[in-house]
């Protein structure tokens, strides 16, 4: 297709750019009230007609070849969607050879009004449609089988249609949310995980949802997400966001940096990262290594000087990091006594291993600026887990206006929060909130869609970073552009400011993976090479 076709076709819709600004996220309840208050205002059908409108024309632009297309659609609205372009495809392909076939699940006598208006004019313009696929394969299929609708395990023949959608090895374009995906919360409803064979985009209507950006909602998504609001403008409603995705990433600001002519190497902010333990023969855990790549990272995102220190007395300090010789490096005493004079950004448990445990005690008790990753927050466990009273020290280092991070992975959050790790990611937001709320931290919980919570805020949804993040060391790096990130501010701050710092620094570290071009993948050094 021509790019200007294309552009036609696209034009009322908006590709979702990982590295974008900052949008709202609706979940079902908002989103289905935004959807009745427009309803109310326009005549009937209007929504599902413009829904149908939008998935026909996306799948136009994105697939123009395709002639012979399989809609599946479900007994509610998603299906209605449909149905809906159903008709409009064959309306407009049909001249063309184009075959369209819906196969359709679900009661019909149970559907909305909608979806029966869709469905009885889809019928009414000679549409083929049965409970099963066609004989034909396709080249182009439409998932309308389930939408906002589902918060339940897919089973039965649902099921079989999901297996059969995700074995598919023709593109598909799916409705709203992907079938199988819990739109709040980016759970998978399905038995089988997230594989789908073939290309796949999805269109979100009316609203974001936010399980499209979080837990397996990206995967689900497939290579990119398209969004048309349908006419509504959802921003302009008094009804909350649910959440925000992430800011883009303008941090490291290079340019700022430059410019400040008048600045010094201790205007740009200290980190002090404690944690790395030397190879087991010396009593460790061997990864050393992680402290040295968060305190890379620090270095790299601009901080002004960055102190290695590990927690171990007796451990061995390597003279100096011959990778990155302006690191340096000291005893976890000395360390910590030049990071409380300087009021460094502590970035502590990288790699610390056991040896983390008798530190935290300090480091909650005396460092305003505390980021808390990997083992120490293992060694947190127990006292996370219970409620916080107003006396813990939680509380008192946020009365004392102080910084609290934790950057956990969802194994650590639920060891955290006292649950498993698979209720921690069937309700990622959830699971961040509540931690952030106990702790009275900002709690950065990590995985595809990093969730950035704070207490009695709307959480940030990263939708920056990709499965090239999947290897080890990548937290650290993470940890040490949070350090250097909240380093950089060093006059007033509230919480608010905060989160929204380690959001950005969040939003950086998956936009290292993003403009990553090479044929092989990145080791976490790589990133910050
Ligand atoms: N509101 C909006 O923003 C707008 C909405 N629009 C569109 O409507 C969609 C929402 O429609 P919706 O509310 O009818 O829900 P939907 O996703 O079709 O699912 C409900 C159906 O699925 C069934 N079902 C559920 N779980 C199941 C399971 N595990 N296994 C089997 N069945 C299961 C459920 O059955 P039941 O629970 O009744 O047994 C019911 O029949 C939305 O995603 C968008 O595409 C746009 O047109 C305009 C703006
Ligand atoms: N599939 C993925 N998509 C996006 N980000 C990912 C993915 N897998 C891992 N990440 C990110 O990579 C980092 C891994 O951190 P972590 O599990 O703590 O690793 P390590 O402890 O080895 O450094 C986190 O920031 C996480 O959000």
């Amino acid at each position: 297709m021509k790019r200007k076709t294309f552009e036609l076709y696209t034009a009322l819709m908006q590709r979702i750019d990982p590295l974008g600004p900052s949008l709202p996220l609706y979940d079902s309840q908002a989103s289905r009230a935004i959807e009745q208050r427009a309803a109310a205002r326009l005549p009937p059908h209007t929504l599902m007609e413009r829904a149908g409108q939008a998935v026909a024309r996306l799948a136009r632009a994105w697939q123009p070849h395709a002639r012979a297309i399989v809609v599946l659609a479900g007994s509610g609205n998603n299906g209605g969607d449909g149905w809906r372009a159903a008709t409009l495809l064959q309306r407009t392909l049909g001249p063309l050879g184009a075959h369209v076939h819906v196969w359709s699940l679900g009661a019909a006598e149970r559907q909305p009004p909608d979806a029966r208006w869709a469905r009885e004019a889809a019928t009414a313009a000679g549409i083929t449609h049965g409970a099963a696929p066609p004989p034909w394969p396709p080249d182009l299929v439409i998932d309308a089988l389930l939408g906002l609708g589902l918060s339940r395990p897919v089973e039965g023949p649902w099921a079989r249609a999901l297996d059969w959608l995700q074995h598919c090895p023709a593109p598909t374009l799916c409705v709203d949310v992907p079938s199988g995906l819990d739109a709040d919360s980016g759970r998978w409803w399905a038995a089988a995980p997230v594989r789908p064979r073939g290309p796949r985009i999805t269109l979100a209507l009316l609203t974001l949802k936010p399980g499209l950006f979080t837990g397996a909602g990206r995967a689900a998504c497939g290579e990119a997400l398209w969004f048309d609001d349908l006419g509504v403008a959802s921003g302009a409603d008094d009804l909350a966001p649910r959440a925000w995705t992430t800011p883009s990433a303008h941090w490291p600001d290079v340019a700022a940096l430059r410019a400040a002519h008048d600045s010094h190497k201790g205007a740009r902010g200290d980190v002090l990262v404690l944690g790395g333990q030397p190879a087991p023969a010396g009593g460790g855990v061997g990864m050393t290594g992680a402290a040295i790549l968060a305190a890379r990272a620090a270095l790299r995102a601009g901080a002004g000087r960055v102190w290695v220190a590990l927690p171990a007395a007796a451990s061995y300090i390597p003279a100096f990091d011959a990778g990155a010789p302006a690191l340096m490096l000291r005893s976890g005493d000395a360390a910590f006594a030049d990071a409380l004079h300087t009021r460094a950004v502590v970035v502590a448990g990288c790699g610390g291993g056991a040896a983390m445990a008798p530190w935290l005690p300090r480091l909650l008790q005396e460092a305003p600026r505390l980021v808390l990753d990997a083992d120490a927050l293992n060694a947190l466990g127990p006292v996370a887990a219970t409620q916080a009273s107003p006396d813990t020290i939680w509380q008192t280092r946020a009365q004392r206006g102080w910084t609290t991070v934790l950057t956990p992975h969802p194994a650590e959050a639920a060891r955290l929060l006292g649950c498993d790790t698979a209720a921690v990611q069937a309700h990622r937001l959830h699971a961040a909130e509540a931690l952030a709320q106990r702790l009275q931290a900002v709690v950065a919980l990590k995985g595809s869609g990093t969730v950035v919570a704070a207490p009695d805020a709307t959480p940030y949804v990263n939708t920056s970073g990709d499965g090239l993040l999947a290897t080890a060391g990548t937290g650290d790096v993470l940890a040490g552009l949070i350090g250097a990130r909240l380093a950089a501010e060093t006059d007033g701050r509230t919480p608010e400011m905060e989160q929204r710092m380690v959001a950005e620094a969040v939003a950086a570290h998956g936009a290292l993976a993003q403009a990553w071009k090479r044929a092989w993948p990145p080791a976490a050094n790589d990133l910050i090479a």
